[in-house]
């Protein structure tokens, strides 16, 4: 029987949505005879009964903070770097898989790292300055629904540097924010954009992916399902 572990870090933050939407997704991707279960991640323990995790949103120095306090940070960089086993971060889940992070007080913040980005946190400002868009992710293009992607900024980081990435993987730019000229001919608000280039909301290098919004905050699951079929077709 095949089967497969995905653990959500569970320390803070949405864990409990991604579960959900793990399950809706495995439930429309898996046949019934497909052992499929998504559990929470507490403890090296749990750590280590999972082919693949899942790092939600919330506060990444929170997470990071208990992740040490409770000596889930280095199992977690082994899992990513070491092993690299599957991982997904969202937003502060996305931070903390980062080697640099912008906008964090020196000393302020352990990392598990492991994507080679530099990313600024809180790039659009604060939590007034949270917004919800719709996205083009161009990788979902498999996934039976063309429609845009409800993308849900709040807080959100962004991927300001790609650095060099030695001799792992390349770093793969998988979405970008539509710039102005693009927003502006779809009739979306001018507010959120604050450059012309583009700002990177999705990266993949090897095992890694991160993406800067929440789609644990929507009822859309073709991300979750996306993942989990490059995470069978890794194992
Ligand atoms: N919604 C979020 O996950 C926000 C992330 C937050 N800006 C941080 O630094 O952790």
């Amino acid at each position: 029987m095949m089967a497969l572990t995905v653990g959500v870090l569970a320390l803070q933050g949405g864990f409990i949505e991604h579960i959900e939407l793990l399950n809706k997704a495995a439930s429309s991707i898996f046949s019934q005879d497909f052992a499929f279960e998504a559990v929470e991640v507490r403890t090296a323990q749990e750590l280590a009964r999972c082919d693949a995790l899942v790092i939600p949103g919330g506060e990444s120095t929170t997470i990071s903070f208990v992740a040490q306090q409770s000596g889930l940070l280095e199992p977690l960089r082994d899992f990513v770097k070491v092993q690299k086993k599957p991982v997904w971060g969202t937003c502060a889940g996305l931070i903390l898989l980062c080697d640099e992070a912008n906008g964090t007080k020196k000393g302020g913040q352990a990392l598990i790292g492991g994507l080679s980005v530099r990313v600024h946190r809180n790039h659009f400002g604060r939590q007034m300055e949270s917004f919800a868009t719709p996205v083009d992710l161009p990788f979902l293009a498999g996934e039976g629904n063309s429609e845009q992607f409800p993308g849900i900024f709040i807080r959100a980081p962004v991927v300001e540097e790609v650095l060099p990435h030695g001799d792992g993987p390349e770093v793969e730019v998988l979405a970008r924010l539509a710039n102005r000229v693009e927003r502006a001919k779809a009739g979306l608000s001018l507010a959120v954009t604050k450059g012309d280039a583009g700002d990177i909301i999705a990266v993949r290098q090897g095992s890694i992916m991160g993406t800067s919004f929440h789609p644990e905050l929507t009822s859309d699951a073709r991300i979750h399902s996306w993942w989990l079929k490059q995470v069978i077709r890794g194992l």
